[in-house]
């Protein structure tokens, strides 16, 4: 049975450091769930104590409803893999993947025809049957994950939890075995955490992404809810890039382009400390979001256009401010854009816009095509 993982006000101290602060996180059983952050903001700390290779100094982790922390490890039910291959070097293939089973005490232990047999199966669903005689050195960095996957599996975990398992491959075959991964996930009554700092890898594979900073969890929700409603600028920012362009309020609560004057929107909120008149917002937009016109009384000037596969980057400026829009490579053309030309800046209807000011952030739609500058 898959496992329900639920962890209650989970706190880590190293020292004086908080490497974990107060967390809370719900994983439905059967879920492919992404730990995703920056270096530092507590992901292996918190996969080590949900593994309980560590422990919290406050807090619960309950997995199917059980308290973890008094569980020897490896009674948990748990499968782990690590971005550095730790398979044994002295075992072949076959011997990495049965000795999960091997060391089992003597009542729980298959018999040997079935090791072997459930050996020969896993070794055919990670598709590395052929190599079960060789050892882990006559191995590829992405075979040798493979296997390691295979000997995680072998214990039949309810909970899998891997660490970067691929960080150390090339970006081609890391996107293979991610794929890969996910499609085997979804073959399993498995509950995987994946932990990543590669927010493309979280957002194509993961069913849900819990954002960590600092030792908090920043927002939990699918890859769409984090891409298209992010809870803070931090979320925004770190799941692909933004335009940062300042922002005021105007009478009647209207947000205006502090560089050209024009309305965006009317719906930020009255009554909240940053939206009253005059105070000051960052608008956050997207490059793909920016649209541009080509108009030779248009305010901005394209200062260079790059191009990177299958999109233009087009870089601007905005008097003093540097922009940057992208555009499918085929579409260039019709938008009539070199160096040196003259754009206005437009907000297609429906566009969201994220804002934060000193008393918050706010997000709001554009009502309708709107002139942006
Ligand atoms: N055993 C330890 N002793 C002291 N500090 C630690 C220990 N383990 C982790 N830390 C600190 O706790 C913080 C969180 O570490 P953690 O490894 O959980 O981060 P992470 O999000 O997994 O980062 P990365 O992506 O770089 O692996 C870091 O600042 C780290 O230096």
């Amino acid at each position: 049975m898959a496992g329900h993982v639920s962890i209650h006000n989970v706190s880590r101290r190293f020292g004086a450091f908080a490497a974990l602060n107060d967390v809370s996180l719900d994983i439905p059983a059967g879920e492919l769930v992404a730990l995703l952050g920056p270096s530092g903001s507590g992901k292996t700390t918190l996969l080590r104590i949900i593994a309980g290779l560590d422990f919290p100094d406050s807090g619960q982790v309950l997995i199917n409803g059980e308290d973890n922390v008094a569980r020897h490890p490896r009674e948990r039910g748990v499968g782990f893999v690590f971005q550095h291959y730790a398979l044994f070097r002295h075992m072949t293939v076959a011997g990495n993947v049965a000795f999960g089973l091997q060391v089992r005490p003597r009542g729980q232990r298959p018999s040997k025809a079935e090791i072997k047999a459930r050996v020969a199966a896993l070794l055919d669903l990670v598709q590395l049957g052929w190599l079960a005689d060789r050892y882990p050195i006559e191995l590829s960095g992405g075979q040798r994950q493979r296997v390691a996957l295979a000997r995680a599996l072998a214990i039949e975990p309810r909970l899998l939890l891997l660490d970067e398992p691929f960080g150390a491959l090339d970006t081609k075959v890391r996107k293979e075995l991610g794929q890969w991964l996910r499609d085997l996930h979804h073959g399993q009554a498995i509950t995987s955490l994946l932990v990543t700092h590669d927010q493309a890898e979280a957002l194509e594979l993961a069913d849900r992404i819990v954002l960590m900073s600092q030792g908090k969890v920043e927002q939990i929700g699918t890859p769409a809810e984090l891409y298209t409603r992010p809870a803070s600028p931090f979320v925004l920012e770190f799941l692909g890039e933004a335009n940062r362009i300042p922002c005021v309020i105007g009478e009647g609560g209207l947000a205006l382009l502090a560089v050209s004057g024009h309305a965006l929107a009317q719906s930020v909120e009255p009554g909240q400390a940053f939206a009253s008149p005059g105070a000051v917002l960052t608008l956050y937009v997207r490059p793909h979001d920016l649209v541009l016109e080509a108009r030779s009384d248009g305010p901005a000037v394209v200062r260079a256009i790059k191009v990177a596969g299958a999109f233009a980057k087009i870089e601007l400026m905005l008097g003093e401010l540097a922009l940057t829009a992208l555009t499918p490579l085929h579409r260039l053309p019709s938008l009539h854009l070199q160096e040196g030309s003259r754009a206005r800046l437009i907000a297609a209807q429906g566009m969201s816009f994220s804002a934060a000011g000193a008393g918050g952030s706010v997000q709001f739609e554009a009502p309708r095509a709107l002139v942006m500058a």
